[in-house]
């Protein structure tokens, strides 16, 4: 573990920098840096390997870059980065290392944790699940009546539904013609009971996924999917149709899956990092070990760059970087993410768990309190129907609002001239966003109007737009297994490196804790009539819940 230190990013004389740079930087317009830069764009983007990032309408001179880049080094990011990489127990109110990036290290690396090489566990276990997907995609592996498996159902939720599920989604051009995937996550029965309505126990294979196997809402699922099950086959076949991917073995041999039948993996991956683990099942059930494995060779491709490129050029440094001149130094309280891409349109829902699970903190790894804001608030939808949704307050609201635009250059799917459109339109987007309308251009249109000059001075100032609106464009060649692997990677350190320069463990969630105690005590109040001692809210609900609830009869 290392040493204890309270941090004290925000007494450092950067910090003061940067707020004062802030204030003397922040009546600059976008539009005219632009025009003053012609090269702008060329400075201001970074390439890997069919990825682009163009950071370049941001609000930003050379000088923010310095001096964010010298915050990056006063929080000693580089040291960070070595000692993640490297195994330390850098999760240190867990006491465990954070080493997603082990599960995408060639066979031929070695990495030692504790005396064991984890790179070895690793590609066993990559090799067993990738012998079960090639097993159930060929036809070999049989249900209880000796007919193919034909749906997949992966129970799970949070890291162990998200992550599969948006790769899932993204990859639907490499799914297996004859595979269906389901994922289940809510603990609304509706869930489970809509989706088993459509299936055929005889062909039906159910992933029970959780990392803890202790999840009550994956529990119950899990309890729902074999009690259906059960209805049409007997505790034998349960064999054939039950998997569990979990680093509990003895949680799930008491639930009744064989441990042969369990793909493990281990503490030292976070929940929300954990899609490149076994935790992948479903995924590789869909697409393939081939395609897997070139996701994570995505996920490495991007490793190794955020490992050794210099800060000026690293694309998650930059990113977290321009994101934490929003958060902390513009008091900007969100951060939007548009895929322009249909496939990875569940991309914000995962980015939001990864992102403010692991920032959303208001205490350093150390138990400081934090004097600054921190982890900002993910949102996003997918282009171009956020446009039509909520893009007219982040063009003429009030708030300041950072963007993520991410654009596939090349569709899988080409119909008609669809794929140009949905690029002009994220593109224009970052334009209008970034230059703004000013009043000379609104005039010059309205002239074009035969209105009266009462008309026009109440049309002027809502045809006005404000611009200097920041994003980011990540440009991706086409959405494959492994340039999707390098944006989820990106994403990732993105996320470890703001926690770095905050002084967040970014990798462990008490947060989410005190919701579940309470709600393991309200449980039993909603259909018993046992007095209550909450809030007057709480009992008043409860109360009314009795008096409604049907089953209470
Ligand atoms: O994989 P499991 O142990 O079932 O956990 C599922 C999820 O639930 C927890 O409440 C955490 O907030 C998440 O980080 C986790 O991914």
């Amino acid at each position: 573990m290392a040493a204890i230190r309270y941090n004290d990013i925000n007494t450092t004389p950067v910090w003061a920098k940067l707020h004062q740079h802030q204030r003397a930087t922040r009546h600059l317009h976008m539009r005219d840096l632009f025009a003053q830069e012609p090269d702008r764009f060329d400075r201001m983007n970074v390439q890997l390997d069919g990825l682009l990032l163009d950071y370049s309408k941001n609000r930003l001179t050379e000088r923010t870059l310095e001096l964010l880049i010298e915050l990056a080094e006063t929080a000693d990011l580089a040291g960070w980065m070595q000692r993640m990489k490297g195994g330390e127990r850098i999760n240190v109110s867990e006491d465990r290392a954070v080493l997603h990036t082990a599960l995408r290290l060639p066979r031929s690396a070695s990495l030692e944790v504790d005396g064991v090489d984890v790179v070895r566990q690793v590609h066993e276990v990559l090799e067993r699940a990738y012998a079960f997907a090639d097993a159930v995609r060929d036809g070999r592996w049989l249900g209880y009546t000796g007919q193919r498996i034909t749906d997949v159902v992966n129970l799970g939720i949070g890291g162990s539904d998200l992550g599969p599920l948006m790769v899932h989604e993204a990859l639907a051009p490499y799914w297996h013609p004859a595979l269906r995937v389901h994922f289940v996550s809510n603990v609304d029965g509706a869930h489970i009971a809509r989706t088993l309505q459509q299936l055929d126990p005889a062909t039906t294979l159910f992933i029970v996924a959780s990392k803890s196997f202790t999840t009550p809402e994956t529990r119950l699922n899990a309890e729902a999917a074999r009690s259906w099950f059960l209805q049409y086959a007997g505790v034998a076949d349960i064999a054939k149709h039950f998997v569990a991917v979990s680093t509990n073995r003895e949680a799930v041999t008491t639930f009744g899956i064989d441990p042969a039948n369990m793909f493990p993996f281990w503490d030292w991956v976070g929940g929300r990092y954990s899609t490149w683990s076994a935790i992948g099942l479903p995924v590789m059930l869909a697409i393939g070990p081939k395609c897997f494995a070139e996701f994570l060779d995505g996920g490495r491709a991007m490793d190794e760059h955020f490992f050794s490129a210099p800060f000026s050029v690293n694309m998650p440094v930059l990113m977290a970087l321009i994101g934490v001149w929003y958060n902390t130094f513009y008091g900007a309280h969100t951060h939007a993410i548009m895929p322009y891409d249909h496939g990875l349109r569940r991309l914000p829902a995962h980015i939001q768990q990864l992102d403010m699970e692991s920032n959303g903190k208001q205490v350093g790894r150390f138990g400081e309190k934090l004097d600054f804001d921190t982890g900002p608030v993910i949102w996003g939808e997918e282009g171009v129907n956020s446009q039509h949704a909520f893009f007219q307050l982040l063009h003429q609201g009030t708030r300041l609002v950072p963007s993520d635009f991410i654009v596939p250059m090349n569709s899988h799917y080409p119909v008609d001239h669809q794929h140009a459109v949905l690029v002009a339109n994220g593109f224009a987007q970052t334009e209008a966003l970034m230059r703004g309308k000013n009043e000379a251009e609104a005039l010059a249109e309205l002239a074009t109007l035969n209105l009266s000059g009462e008309q026009i001075d109440m049309l002027l100032p809502q045809k006005l737009f404000p611009g200097n609106q920041p994003s980011n464009t990540l440009a991706v060649d086409k959405l494959t297994p492994r340039s999707l692997g390098k944006l989820l990677a990106l994403y990732e350190h993105k996320v470890f490196v703001q926690g770095v320069i905050w002084g967040i463990n970014s990798f462990d969630q008490w947060g989410v804790e005190y919701g579940k105690q309470l709600a393991a005590k309200i449980l039993p109040q909603l259909t018993n009539e046992q007095a209550l001692s909450h809030d007057a809210s709480t009992n008043g609900l409860i109360a009314h819940f009795r008096s409604c609830y049907e089953q209470l009869g």
